[in-house]
């Protein structure tokens, strides 16, 4: 498929994504690459990723689960997704590829909005129940780990505003990846600081983050040690490299973990582990079968937690938690996994968080941790 490039320079990028208001579209920023790509109007559906060669960027979503129930994630999802129309802006410079006829953006500034709105999510209880199954199943050995999620409901006055969203996701979130996926009315959006797999060339790399801690800019340096040497998150940590270090070697035969280090995002603390790995034979997509989910997303063993979630958990996931991301013509890319996110429909927005429980969990303070993760899409509004 051949595709047309012409220089295209704006001062603001999401006058792009504005212009395709209502179609099919993808915003993808990597922070750490300084790399933005925003894909519009679909132009395939691929069948295999050997088809990718045809496009300069596939965009790629999963759903947490194989399937997602429910109206609110209808279609949204399991597709390997080209478009007509990419602006991209890299160390390349500013450009608009398209396949067919382009078209005229107009370069007008975002207009940041302060979003007013009510939360309706009163879910304390169903908290409770979830962690109880969770630590139960800890307790008789069942698992040594879960990520329990929250689904928050926000009603704003007026619709969402997309724009003012992406804008200031971009502006808090330094080494993130941002996201916007918009399909039939709905967007799915965030920033995400975990790569589930990086493939560049043959050097495949994925995060193993797990373990949190709140900051605040008077006790930001304190915190980061205490995270460090706090026994529960470097055990609930562990669990993620070990699992994380053993699905890889299930492609690649030298496989290695980097040293526990923390990552600090506006907010709080992770704990990181870079695993890596050399490889030429697998696509992002077989490293992101094997890995998906890990147990910063899923918990361990896998089945057993997953079938807990499904049991417990009482919203839909849907692309929360999922390998999502994008690929270029050669294959190589960034599958994260949709955290620190929000489904935007109209005047409704449901934000999801969720926390790794372990044993020595407390439900309180993993409920505060939500709270904490849940500030990437509020601190946006
Ligand atoms: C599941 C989420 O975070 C994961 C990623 C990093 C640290 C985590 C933790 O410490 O619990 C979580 O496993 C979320 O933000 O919704």
């Amino acid at each position: 498929m051949n595709y047309n490039t012409m220089t295209l320079q704006l001062t603001d990028p999401l006058s792009f994504w504005r212009h395709f208001a209502g179609r099919e579209r993808v915003f993808w920023y990597d922070t750490q690459k300084q790399r933005l790509i925003i894909g519009a109007d679909r132009r395939a559906l691929l069948q295999t990723e050997a088809d990718s060669k045809a496009y300069p960027y596939i965009f790629y979503g999963r759903t947490f689960f194989d399937t997602a129930r429910g109206d609110l994630w209808r279609d949204m999802g399991n597709e390997m997704i080209a478009f007509s129309h990419y602006y991209i802006a890299d160390a390349d410079g500013e450009r608009y590829m398209y396949a067919d006829i382009p078209e005229t953006i107009d370069d007008d500034r975002t207009i940041l909005r302060t979003h007013h709105y009510e939360e309706r999510t009163d879910d304390y209880e169903a908290w409770q129940r979830l962690f109880t199954a969770i630590t139960s199943a800890i307790q008789d050995g069942r698992i040594t780990k879960a990520v329990a999620s929250r689904e928050v409901h926000l009603v704003g006055d007026e619709d969402f505003d997309e724009c003012s969203i992406l804008r200031r996701l971009v502006n808090n979130n330094p080494g993130c990846f941002i996201f916007g996926y918009h399909k039939e009315g709905r967007t799915f959006l965030g920033a995400s600081p975990e790569i589930l797999v990086q493939k560049e060339g043959s050097c495949i790399t994925s995060y193993a983050l797990a373990g949190t801690i709140g900051k605040t800019a008077e006790n930001r340096e304190a915190q980061g040690q205490r995270l460090l040497h706090d026994d529960k998150n470097v055990r609930e940590h562990g669990i993620v490299v070990r699992m994380i270090t053993e699905s890889m070697q299930r492609l690649a035969s030298s496989v290695t973990a980097g040293p526990m280090e923390l990552m600090e995002l506006k907010n709080l603390f992770h704990l990181r582990t870079l695993v890596t790995a050399e490889d030429n034979e697998h696509s992002l997509l077989d490293w992101s079968g094997v890995l998906h989910p890990t147990p910063a997303m899923g918990g361990q063993p896998r089945d057993v937690s997953l079938k807990l979630l499904k049991a417990y958990e009482g919203h839909e996931r849907g692309l929360y938690a999922s390998p999502l991301g994008m690929w270029d013509s050669k294959g190589d890319g960034v599958l994260a996994v949709g955290i620190r996110s929000a489904l935007v429909k109209g005047k409704h927005m449901y934000a999801y968080a969720g926390c790794g429980i372990v044993d020595g969990s407390e439900c309180d303070e993993e409920y505060t941790e939500t709270k904490t993760k849940l500030r990437t899409i509020v601190e946006a509004l």
